[in-house]
This record gives C-alpha cells, structure tokens and sequence, in this order.
C-alpha cells in the first residue's frame, strides 16, 4: 500500500509550492535513497517543513525525537530551535545513526542533536532516571507504530503544560477508517483518546500520512 493517501497531483502540488529544504537536506534525501533500505521511511519535505514552522514559532528549547532513521526530520525541527535548545533523538538502527550524524556534522544545526542508541522506551526511562528529560517542550513520535500508545503516554506525561507533541503517521495509509491488525488498532484508539482528551487539544492534519499535532493544557 502506498504511503501517500493524499491524491496524488495535489500532493505533487503541495510539494512544489512549499519552502524547498535546505540543499544539505536535498542531498541527505539524494544519500539516503542511494545508500539506505526502506528509504521511503524518510519523511520528505511537507513533513519536514511542517516540523520546522512549528519549531519556530513555539522555540521550544527541549526536544525529543523518538524514531530518527538518516536525520531528515531531526534537522528540519534543529534548523527551527533557538541555539541553545537541544533534541534528543531516540534510533536502534546503527547504520542510520552513523549516516545521520555526517550530515549533522556539516549542518549549523547539528550541535543541538543528540543522539542515543537503543530502544526509544529504555532510554526514556533511562533519562527520566537520571532527571535529565523533562519538562519536555516538543517531541516528534515516529517510531514503530506498535508502541505509538506508549509513546505517546510517556512523552505527554513528560510535557509540560503549553508544551506540543507532534505524531506522523497517524492515518496509517487510511488503514485506520478499516482497521485489521493490531497495528491498525493502536493508531485508531490512540487518535481517538486524544481528541477525547480535555487535557489537550489537537488538530489532525492530513499532511502525506497524517500528522497529529497536540497540545497539553494542564
Ligand atoms: C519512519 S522512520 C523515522 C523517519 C524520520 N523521523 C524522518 O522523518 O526521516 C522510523 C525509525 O524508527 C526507528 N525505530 C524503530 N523502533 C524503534 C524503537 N523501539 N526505538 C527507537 N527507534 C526505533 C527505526 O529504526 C527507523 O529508523
């Protein structure tokens, strides 16, 4: 199934009247469909945009990204950030980790990265063990949609109030209007749950594969 639910045409459309990425994320797409498997996990430009708007204008200082793969998203949200912010960027794919921090290397934004390895819960535990993650400002859910519950339920209590968290994927290629698997069923209740929520509001934007964009209250 393709992961584009939008038309087509309108979807090319969109794409050509957004802001272009900067070139280091032009070539980081080009390296990453040459060099990488699954390259159409990277999240492209109306995602990435989308991400660094938002960035911008909430300058958030502290930031989480749970599923990172070669960097795309995680220096569209550095290039948003005040200078002194910092992203903390969750990834158990070695390969990509070591692809991503070349580009972050040559990027102006790449000092606000960190990245950890290993599974995204672990080390969110770890970190909240050692003080050293909350009051979260932004995070980025884009890992295995299996845990997106969990994610989500973690990253919220470690938000603070005003604070936004952002989930891709959140149509699941339409698959959440039929839902079949266990996978299909996560994102459903997990969508639903959060427009039931009035600790938080929310706007579910049909941007490429759906991009849940929440804010906490209280
Ligand atoms: C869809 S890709 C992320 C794409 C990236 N955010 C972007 O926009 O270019 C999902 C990534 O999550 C990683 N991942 C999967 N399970 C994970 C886990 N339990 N903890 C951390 N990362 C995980 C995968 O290795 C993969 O690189």
């Amino acid at each position: 199934m393709s992961d584009f639910i939008v038309n087509e045409a309108i979807e090319d459309y969109a794409f050509l009247n957004t802001t272009r990425e900067p070139e280091l994320l032009q070539e980081l797409i080009d390296e990453t469909n040459k060099n990488m498997g699954w390259p159409q996990k990277l999240s492209g430009r109306l995602v990435g945009r989308t991400l660094k708007m938002l960035v911008q204008l909430a300058q958030p200082k502290n930031c989480l990204e749970i599923g990172m793969f070669t960097g795309y998203s995680a220096l569209s949200i550095a290039e948003g950030m005040p200078d002194d912010g910092k992203l903390i960027c969750c990834e158990t794919n070695p390969r990509a980790i070591e692809f991503a921090q070349t580009f972050y290397d040559r990027s102006p934004h790449g000092h606000k990265i960190d990245v950890i390895f290993g599974r995204a819960l672990d080390t969110i535990d770890d970190l909240t063990a050692k003080g050293e993650l909350a009051p979260l400002d932004f995070s980025f859910i884009d890992a295995d949609k299996r845990n997106y519950m969990n994610y989500y339920e973690r990253v919220l209590e470690l938000t603070r109030p005003g604070g936004m968290i952002v989930l891709d994927n959140v149509l699941w290629s339409g698959k959440v209007l039929q839902p079949e698997s266990e996978i299909d069923d996560v994102l459903v209740e997990m969508n639903r749950r959060i427009a039931d929520d009035p600790n938080v509001e929310n706007t579910f934007l049909t941007v490429r594969d759906g991009m849940n964009v929440v804010r906490k209250l209280r």
